[in-house]
């Protein structure tokens, strides 16, 4: 896969803007920050980072904020897929932490609503499936077992996208999601609402909570216990979990000196989706080590990527027909003892101007059918189109809408 940067040149910001320019949210707090201290691009699969250079970058900017008065500076950002590709991390001007609820309930109701230029399916359903059904051919001629393959929806709008209404309408509706708004290029925000921790370390403690697995929430009670009920006993559906479950495993056993694992996943509910989940705790054997750098060992898990990783990461660069860029990495914060979040960027999208890109993907295993891969992907995107009270109108896109009332629908070789 080609190496190319997403970023579009950096993002100008004084920190004197009322809005901050990054928001995170979680367990019902949310971290916004203003201004830009220090920008400290790094690629994390580049000697800068992996041989140390990076964090003693870090440590000496944070030195200086200390110096200076700052008690507990931050670092904050997004990082790509492709860990090849430069994140864009910060240190803030200054930040705070608020209560998520207030945050909401003083924006008001700043209305997300849009009114749409254009939904362009750029990698549309056949496209998809046909992807999905060359994965099915690799399982069988190679060692490859598990690919998440994932398609863009691009929407136009006839005004501006508005990343902190979104962001307010996104937490409004995901109370319990990693709700984010990233700038990552100059114009460029991504925003999304994902259920998926990464990892979480607070001081020796870590978390991660891999989801794999899904079905679509139904309004039905009795419909939803029985969806819950077909997820856990579904052999597919615990076979894709296991991969996930198995790979942070085995990218965290060598850091910690305790790794709880349970013996087999629950389900827990989005708004949207029922996904399998397995939140694995443990105890770092040297607390010294960085929330990112635990980050980077995890990343890509088979949760976004596939497994075995490289073959996966090969299959996604030649079946997926689009550059995928934030989408699949992660985005989060951290402190100078390395204590900080760092959440799948999934259920989201990049906003830039009157043009937002919308992601979702599935993973795909050998016992998948194609049409019910792009129907995870369809439910997986209302988690975002519901911010705009816009999924009645797409979620049947690609599976009956007229090609008509898609503006410009194309068709990517
Ligand atoms: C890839 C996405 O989600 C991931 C894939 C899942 C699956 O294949 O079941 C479930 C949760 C996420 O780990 C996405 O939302 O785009």
């Amino acid at each position: 896969m080609d190496v190319i940067s997403p970023s579009a040149g950096d993002f100008p910001s004084d920190g004197d803007s009322p809005d901050p320019d990054f928001v995170f949210s979680s367990q019902g707090k949310v971290l916004k920050s203003f201004g830009i201290a220090e920008r400290l691009p790094v690629a994390l699969n580049s000697p800068d980072f992996t041989g140390g250079a990076w964090d003693e970058r870090l440590r000496n900017a944070f030195r200086a904020l200390k110096a200076k008065g700052v008690d507990n500076p931050i670092v904050v950002g997004a990082v790509p897929f492709d860990s090849r590709q430069p994140a864009q991390l910060f240190i803030p001007r200054r930040y705070e932490i608020a209560d998520a609820a207030r945050f909401v309930r003083d924006a008001g109701d700043d209305g997300a609503a849009l009114e749409v230029a254009g939904i362009h399916e750029t990698i549309n359903r056949r496209h998809y499936e046909s992807a999905v059904g060359q994965a099915l051919d690799l399982f069988r001629t190679t060692a490859l077992k598990k690919v998440v393959l994932s398609r863009p929806l691009d929407i136009e709008a006839r005004r501006l996208f508005a990343p902190q209404s979104l962001a307010h309408a996104l937490l409004r509706q995901n109370p319990g999601a990693f709700v984010f708004s990233v700038p990552v290029a100059y114009g460029q925000t991504l925003i999304g609402a994902s259920p998926e921790l990464l990892i979480r370390k607070t001081g020796r403690n870590i978390v991660s909570n891999p989801l794999a697995g899904s079905a679509r929430r139904s309004p039905s009670r009795e419909e939803e216990e029985r969806r819950v009920k077909a997820l856990l006993g579904s052999q597919k559906d615990k076979t894709e979990h296991r991969y996930v479950v198995d790979a942070v495993r085995e990218a965290l056993s060598g850091h910690c000196a305790t790794l709880s694992v349970p013996e087999g996943p629950s389900v827990i509910r989005t708004p949207t989706m029922l996904h399998l989940s397995t939140e694995i705790a443990g105890e770092l054997a040297d607390p010294s080590v960085s929330s990112l750098r635990l980050a980077h060992a995890l990343h890509p898990t088979p949760a976004i990527c596939g497994t075995p990783t490289d073959p996966a990461f090969d299959a996604i660069g030649r079946l997926e027909g689009y550059a995928r860029n934030w989408y699949g990495g992660m985005v989060g914060w951290m402190d100078s003892q390395g204590n900080g979040e760092w959440a799948l960027s999934i259920r989201c999208g990049l906003a830039s101007g009157r043009n937002l890109r919308l992601y979702a993907g599935a993973g795909v295993v050998a016992d998948s059918k194609p049409a019910a891969e792009w129907e995870e992907t369809a439910a997986k995107l209302t988690t975002m189109l519901n911010a705009f009270g816009l999924s009645a109108a797409v979620a049947t896109a690609g599976s009956g809408m007229a090609g008509s009332e898609m503006a410009g629908l194309e068709m990517a070789s």
